[in-house]
């Protein structure tokens, strides 16, 4: 059996962030890609220059279309846009049987913001994430400025992620990743895994590279694809960490700015020989 994971996410255009990344990843980590749009973003590199959010009942009909019908093994969030969309999304979760304590697992990655500094949803919407969404999630996975919007704690070092983690858990969710890609003064890149208990910290090089776009998205969507695949929720955790530290490695320049990290580091190299 092929297992399938869920992204609930946003298109960008520039094919960096977004569903994109998360198809992307699903694929080369062997699961089949679902997807419920949220958003349309008109997005290159320079930034996101426009959008168009589709309606909440149709993001709400995609999820509870594609888990009757073909089964969803674990699902992540992205780009959600509204609080709105967020509550539909909620309301969709719950008949679908997703979320913690339910049968398939829920990645929550609460993406605020693009890399450029554009809101990916407004004030409603954060009020929605932390009363619909961090309570159903079996995973959070914010980045720095996420902890700063959703905690009022400024992170600065690694062991104040892990007050920003038991914060967090406080919130709802059963386990909380904290990602460290902003602490760039820090020589390892170490993302920190939480359960309310214990710690576990994710190490990994600090890669010397402008083009990290995406970098979150691949991996929460290699984390959920791990989750999809029946591994525990700290084995995804570590799964997700190598394949991003990869993907990092092997990101390439494309644009005037910031460009993609790369999923392909994993296909195997060409086979077919023109004439051959
Ligand atoms: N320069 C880097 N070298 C290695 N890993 C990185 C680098 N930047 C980010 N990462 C990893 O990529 C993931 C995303 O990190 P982060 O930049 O904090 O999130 P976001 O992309 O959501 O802003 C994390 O697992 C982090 O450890
Ligand atoms: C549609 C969409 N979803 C998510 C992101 C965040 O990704 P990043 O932090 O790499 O800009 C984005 N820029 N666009």
């Amino acid at each position: 059996m092929v297992a399938s994971a869920l992204t609930i996410a946003g298109s960008d255009s520039g094919g960096a962030a977004g569903l994109q990344a998360d198809l992307r990843t699903f694929l080369t980590c062997g699961v089949h890609g679902l997807v419920a749009v949220t958003a349309v973003t008109v997005q290159n590199t320079l930034g996101v220059h426009d959008r168009s959010d589709i309606p909440p009942h149709v993001v709400a009909g995609q999820i509870e279309a594609v888990a009757a019908d073909m089964g969803v093994n674990a699902a992540k969030t992205g780009m959600l846009a509204s609080g709105e969309i967020i509550k539909a999304v909620a309301e969709a979760c719950d008949r679908a049987d997703i979320g913690r304590d339910r049968a398939v697992p829920f990645v929550v990655d609460p993406v605020a913001a693009s890399m450029h500094g554009h809101p990916l949803f407004d004030d409603a919407g954060l009020a929605a994430l932390r009363e619909e969404l961090l309570p159903r999630a079996t995973v959070l996975t914010p980045n720095l400025d996420e902890v700063r919007l959703l905690t009022g704690l400024t992170v600065t070092g690694r062991a104040e992620m892990h007050e920003a983690a038991v914060a967090l858990h406080a919130l709802g969710p059963r386990y909380v990743l904290v990602k460290s890609g902003h602490l760039t003064e820090d020589p390892e890149c170490v993302d920190v895994l939480y359960d309310g208990t214990d710690f576990v910290d994710l190490h990994g090089p600090r890669f010397a590279t402008p083009h990290t776009h995406g970098a979150g998205d691949s991996m929460a969507s290699a984390l959920t694809a791990g989750l999809a695949r029946g591994m525990s929720v700290p084995e995804a955790a570590r799964f997700g960490k190598w394949f991003v530290s990869n993907a990092v490695a092997n990101s390439y320049p494309m644009g005037a700015k910031v460009g993609p990290v790369s999923a392909f580091w994993r296909l195997a190299p060409e086979e077919f020989t023109p004439g051959g």
